[in-house]
C-alpha cells in the first residue's frame, strides 16, 4: 500500500470518503439502446452492477452481448439512455457531457486489448502523457515509480516496437493508472498473449487493484484468467448476471 498517496487522495478528496462500494462503480438499472427503427439493440438491459475500491470484476460474454457497451457507459464514454453511473460518489450519467470528460479524466483508467501505445514515445513519456492533462490538484503516481511496479523499469527508454506484447501491455496498465484512477476498464487485456503472460498481467492487475484500492472491472474471453478475479459476471443480451 502506498500511504503517501492514500493519505493525500483522503486529504484532498474529503467528499468521498465512507464505505468501499462508494468509492468504486455503482451502475444502476442502466439501460442502452443503439441502432435505430427497427434495428434497435438492447445493447445494455437493466443492468445493475456495484465494484467496489479493491475490487476486482471480470466479465465474460458472448460477442456481441454487450461488454464493451458497459465498459463505455461505466466509464463516461457514453450515455445510458436511462439509469444512473456513479464513481467514487459522482453522479456521471447526472453530469453534462463536457462534466463527465472531466470526471472521466480524473476518476477513470482504461486499458485495450494491445496496450494502444503511441509508437512515437518512450514507454516514461507514455506514462509522463497523462498526468500533463490532469485536473491541477488531482492525485497522480510518478511515473518511474509506477515503471517499476509494473516490472518494466528497466526499459523506461524504450518505444512500442522494441517491446514485446506482454511488456506494451504492462506500459499500458502503468498509463492507465498514473492518474490515480478510482475506476479501472480493461478490455480484453490478455488477447494477444500466451497463457503464462496473460496470467502474469492479470495478476499484476489484481495486485494493482488491491494495493491502491482501485474498482477494477476486467472484460475476457479468457476463462483461465478468473481465478485471480473476486468476482465474475456474465453477460447475455444486454442482461448481466453473477456467476
Ligand atoms: N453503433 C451501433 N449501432 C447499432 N448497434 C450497435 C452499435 N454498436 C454495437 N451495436 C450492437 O450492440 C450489441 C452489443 O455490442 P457490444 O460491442 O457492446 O458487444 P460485445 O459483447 O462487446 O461484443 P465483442 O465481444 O464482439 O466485442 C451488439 O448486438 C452490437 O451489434
Amino acid at each position: 500500500m502506498n500511504t503517501h498517496t492514500e493519505t493525500t487522495r483522503q486529504a484532498s478528496r474529503p467528499d468521498t470518503p465512507g464505505p468501499a462500494h462508494q468509492d468504486g462503480l455503482i451502475m444502476r438499472d442502466v439501460t442502452m439502446l443503439l441502432g435505430d427503427g427497427e434495428d434497435t439493440v438492447r445493447a445494455l438491459d437493466s443492468v445493475h452492477l456495484t465494484v467496489a475500491a479493491g475490487e476486482f470484476a471480470a466479465i465474460v460474454g458472448p460477442s456481441g452481448s454487450g461488454k464493451s457497451s458497459l465498459l463505455a457507459v461505466a466509464g463516461g464514454l457514453a450515455a445510458p439512455d436511462s439509469g444512473t453511473v456513479t464513481i467514487a460518489g459522482r453522479p456521471m450519467t447526472a453530469a453534462s457531457r463536457r462534466a463527465r470528460t472531466a470526471l472521466r479524466r480524473d476518476l477513470v483508467g482504461f486499458v485495450f486489448q494491445s496496450g494502444n501505445l503511441l509508437p512515437a514515445l518512450t514507454a516514461i513519456d507514455q506514462l509522463r502523457l497523462p498526468t500533463r492533462f490532469a485536473s491541477p490538484g488531482a492525485v497522480g503516481r510518478d511515473p518511474m515509480d509506477l515503471l517499476t511496479e509494473v516490472g518494466m523499469a528497466g526499459k523506461a527508454d524504450r518505444r512500442p516496437h522494441q517491446l514485446s506484447g506482454g511488456e506494451r501491455q504492462r506500459v499500458g496498465i502503468a498509463r492507465a493508472l498514473v492518474t490515480g484512477p478510482r475506476l479501472l476498464l480493461v478490455d480484453e487485456p490478455t488477447a494477444a498473449l500466451d497463457q503464462a503472460r496473460s496470467r502474469d498481467i492479470v495478476q499484476m492487475l489484481a495486485r494493482e487493484t488491491r494495493q491502491h484500492a482501485v474498482a477494477t472491472v476486467m472484460v475476457t474471453h479468457d476463462t483461465e484468467v478468473l481465478q485471480y478475479c473476486d468476482s465474475v459476471y456474465e453477460m447475455m443480451d444486454g442482461a448481466l448476471s453473477k456467476k
